[in-house]
């Protein structure tokens, strides 16, 4: 994608800038902020295909009134003084990246919540930047994640004079691989190798990577370089996928079944890794570290040890403004 607006001015003299764009959290661990976000987060037609009609009058009646105060319970167990996991650890991270880039302008937004797309891109415009580079912070590129924040862009850029350039996916990308490992490798060091290594992705329905969704083929390839740069075999790797959301089969196998099959087989200590997501969550922290873990123990095994996602760590920020100066792959 790449969208210009037709204002005839010279975009080289004016700081290039990088727009980090994550998910989005709600503003506040209450039933109410959560109902807010997942309004905005279940509308979008890129997440839940399903038509208006049927869609909507199930969503404000039935899922928001119920998911909303049980999901923010989840929230207030995670949340960090600063604020949600996810806002806290994104803003940290371009933080770090902006000092690995002198002379740009770097800031992060929301695809869901604020700050928005919309909002940073007007804020940088007003800065008198002419050119951005859009980096959705999701290694696996999918219609449901990457191709919303597209749209995101798309709807704020016509008319605003900016040049804006974006990376669909960074999942075989050197810097990024290693980082991954590294933070594997450190964990191992510090606590032993478990008896296994998962990684679990982000799910999304089945149906959509029947519909030609890359997303699937981009987590098997992203773990098979995970792999290699840990100097292992693939097949010492458990790839899963987590968070299913409504009935439709979703990606298999998942990581839930998976961990609780393996306590069952007499496994006594796995090590767990997201590299999906590049900062710590509520489906990290509270889905895997908490909740799997405990059915993992329930089960009858030991200990899941989780490895923490790269968050703002200096080489997950040297990745990403490797990625930002490079000029391949931007489009
Ligand atoms: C990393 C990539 C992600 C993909 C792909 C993805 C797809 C996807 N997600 C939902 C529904 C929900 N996801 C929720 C939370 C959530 N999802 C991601 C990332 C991906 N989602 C992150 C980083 C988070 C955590 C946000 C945070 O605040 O910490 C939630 C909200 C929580 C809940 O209600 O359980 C929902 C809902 C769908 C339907 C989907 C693909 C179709
Ligand atoms: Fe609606
Ligand atoms: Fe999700």
């Amino acid at each position: 994608m790449h969208m210009q607006d037709d204002a005839p001015h010279d975009a080289s003299a004016a700081p290039p800038a990088l727009l980090l764009v994550n998910l989005g959290t709600p503003a506040a661990p209450t039933a109410r902020a959560v109902r807010r976000y997942l309004a905005q987060f279940l509308h979008d037609h890129r997440v839940v295909q399903l038509t208006r009609w049927l869609w909507c009058p199930l969503l404000h009646f039935v899922i928001l009134p119920l998911r909303s105060p049980k999901v923010a319970r989840k929230y207030a167990e995670i949340w960090m003084e600063d604020g949600s996991p996810l806002a806290v650890h994104t803003a940290a991270l371009a933080t770090a990246v902006g000092a690995r880039l002198p002379g740009w302008q770097v800031r992060h937004a929301m695809r869901y919540g604020e700050p928005s797309v919309a909002t940073v891109l007007a804020e940088l415009r007003a800065q008198g930047v002419r050119r951005v580079r859009v980096l959705p912070l999701y290694p696996q590129y999918s219609t449901t994640t990457t191709t919303s924040v597209e749209d995101a862009v798309a709807a704020a850029v016509p008319g605003s004079g900016l040049q804006v350039q974006l990376r669909r996916d960074y999942h075989l990308d050197p810097g990024w691989v290693a980082a991954i490992a590294e933070r594997i490798r450190a964990h191992w060091q510090a606590h032993g190798r478990g008896e296994r290594l998962l990684l679990s992705f982000h799910g999304i329905p089945q149906r959509l990577v029947d519909a030609g969704d890359p997303y699937a083929r981009q987590c098997e390839a992203s773990t098979a370089a995970i792999a290699a740069a840990l100097g292992i075999a693939r097949k010492e790797i458990v790839l899963t996928f987590q968070s299913r959301f409504g009935r439709e089969a979703w990606l298999q196998p998942y990581t839930q079944q998976t961990l609780e099959a393996l306590a069952r087989e007499g496994v006594r200590t796995v090590d767990v890794a997201c590299p999906g997501f590049a900062v710590d969550c509520l489906e990290t922290l509270e889905e895997i570290a908490m909740q799997n873990a405990e059915a993992f123990r329930a089960a009858g095994g030991q200990a899941l040890r989780y490895i923490p996602c790269l968050n703002a760590a200096p080489a997950h920020a040297d990745a990403l403004a490797a990625l930002a100066r490079t000029d391949a792959g931007w489009s």
